[in-house]
């Protein structure tokens, strides 16, 4: 299982480099639970990151605006991410979420093609009426997106489990690997959740708040320490 660690600027990229991450994936906090940062911090994160360290990047919790969402991944592209993560936050149903990701692999395969496509939705959709987390699997396989994501779309304290249990979650991993694609699992994590994401199969697990100084990811910062502390339990399970 991959650890995805999800830093706001280059102070806190040099630490999740030095814990040992496997993927560096830049975010805004202020603008949402994907909030996208601007391309000069993508740009200057995937210039100090090394080359065989991926470099993901949100586009943001996103309107229903495919047009919009196309042009983000473009610049999020150009500014060195190998990895773009799209939070489909406006999208209400299906065909609307379905349409967003056909455009934007679309954009990034046709200019990148080993460049990696996450369609993301939230455990907890209900709360902001986004399209269902049951959806994602089959959104991710037939826009040809590469993995598919769940992330909580308000952080509030409450993590993904208080919204999925374990057998909904191993659901979401087997119906996502059925497709041929890789699941990626987050939203307030904790370190007691690695374990049971890594026996479901999940294969990427995404962490902010838990590799945070007072496991905090809007006042904390990311602290090399915390990461390495992951990544060495992370590892112990293999
Ligand atoms: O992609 C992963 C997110 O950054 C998770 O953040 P969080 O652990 O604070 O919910």
């Amino acid at each position: 299982m991959l650890l995805l660690i999800s830093p706001i600027n280059n102070e806190e990229a040099l630490e999740s480099i030095e814990g040992g991450a496997d993927i560096v994936d830049v975010k805004n906090p202020k603008e949402g639970s994907l909030g996208a940062n601007f391309p000069w911090v993508i740009s200057e994160i995937r210039k100090m990151t090394p080359d065989d360290m991926l470099v993901s990047a949100t586009l943001g919790d996103v309107p229903y605006k495919p047009g919009t969402v196309s042009l983000a991944a473009m610049g999020a592209l150009t500014s060195g991410a190998d990895y773009i993560k799209v939070g489909l936050y406006g999208t209400s149903n299906y065909d609307e979420a379905l349409e967003v990701m056909t455009n934007v692999v679309k954009t990034v395969k046709s200019n990148n093609p080993n460049a990696t496509v996450v369609a993301s939705g939230y455990g907890d959709a209900h709360r902001v009426g986004a399209v269902s987390p049951w959806d994602i699997p089959k959104v991710a396989k037939e826009s040809g997106s590469d993995l598919a994501m769940l992330d909580t779309a308000v952080k509030d304290g409450k993590t993904l489990f208080d919204y999925l249990n374990i057998d909904d979650l191993k659901k979401f991993v087997e119906e996502t690997h059925s497709y041929g694609l890789k699941s990626a699992l987050a939203g307030s994590v904790k370190k007691e959740q690695l374990k049971p994401l890594y026996d479901i199969g999940c294969d990427v697990v995404g962490v902010r708040g838990a590799a945070c100084t007072g496991g905090d990811r809007n006042n904390g910062k990311i602290s090399r320490t915390a990461v390495a502390e992951l990544k060495e339990l992370v590892n112990s399970f293999d």
